[in-house]
């Protein structure tokens, strides 16, 4: 099986902490394809990074199609471009916001969500209204740290976090953590350790779920609103998607 796992930001150093976490728990015969766009934000802290990042992963999905990808991870906690992504192709895409939602489901009644910059807070709200698991999540919690203070800071970032993961196990009476940030895919045993709770981080969540998809013969379904978009021309700097 051959998944592609797209770190939607353009900081090849997240691209490889990524990559690596994923590689960790991958099953044997899972071979895993890191790769970021060409363009784009080096971090997405806002909608605005978060719109510009969408087209990054849109051009990562057709690569991935014309190399042959058995599904696709998008490694970032907005899951960007995530429905659009599944219109391009017949393979799952799964986001690591909404694997980790899933994950901690099944472990906990409740769970905390700590992610990076207070401003993106919203963002996990949304995801957890549109996916249907605001129920379970007590509270959005925010270490205030920009997200690539993870790979130039990542002492004071994990400091930072998990005093965090520390106040939610006090105050938030939950039975998980979930991690909000693609750039802390390395950090589960460091935290896990630290807090003395279960902690669900969505790159490891989404390689485990993609496996389980793909193995049992299931796919984005092309029937309803997830089909392949109609083909139409495309005109100006986006003309190569003219009749996709
Ligand atoms: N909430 C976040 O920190 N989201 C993210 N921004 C990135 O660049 N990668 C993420 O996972």
């Amino acid at each position: 099986m051959h998944i592609r796992v797209i770190n939607p930001n353009t900081t090849q150093a997240m691209t490889d902490t990524i990559g690596e976490a994923a590689r960790a728990v991958a099953s044997p015969g899972t071979h895993i394809t890191a790769c970021q766009p060409k363009s784009g934000p080096v971090s997405i802290e806002s909608h605005f990074d978060e719109a510009v990042s969408v087209m990054g992963v849109i051009e990562e999905v057709l690569a991935g199609e014309r190399e042959g990808t058995d599904a696709y991870i998008i490694a970032c906690f907005g899951d960007p471009g995530i429905y659009a992504a599944r219109e391009l192709t017949r393979a799952p895409v799964i986001g690591i916001a909404e694997a980790a939602f899933h994950m901690a489901s099944l472990i906990s009644t409740r769970f905390s969500i700590v992610t990076t910059l207070p401003r993106t807070m919203i963002i996990a709200e949304h995801l957890l209204e549109s996916y249907g698991f605001s129920h379970n999540c007590r509270r959005i919690r925010a270490a205030d740290i920009p997200v690539l203070d993870l790979e130039e800071h990542p002492d004071r970032a994990l400091e930072l976090i998990i005093e965090e993961c520390l106040r939610a196990k006090r105050e938030d009476n939950i039975g998980a953590i979930v991690l909000g940030c693609g750039g802390m895919a390395d950090l589960t045993p460091k935290i896990s350790e630290a807090v003395g709770l279960p902690v669900v981080e969505g790159v490891t969540a989404a390689i485990k779920l993609a496996e389980a998809v793909v193995g049992l013969g299931l796919g984005t379904s092309k029937f309803g609103d997830l089909a392949f978009p109609r083909p139409k021309p495309f005109v100006g700097r986006f003309e190569s998607y003219s009749n996709l």
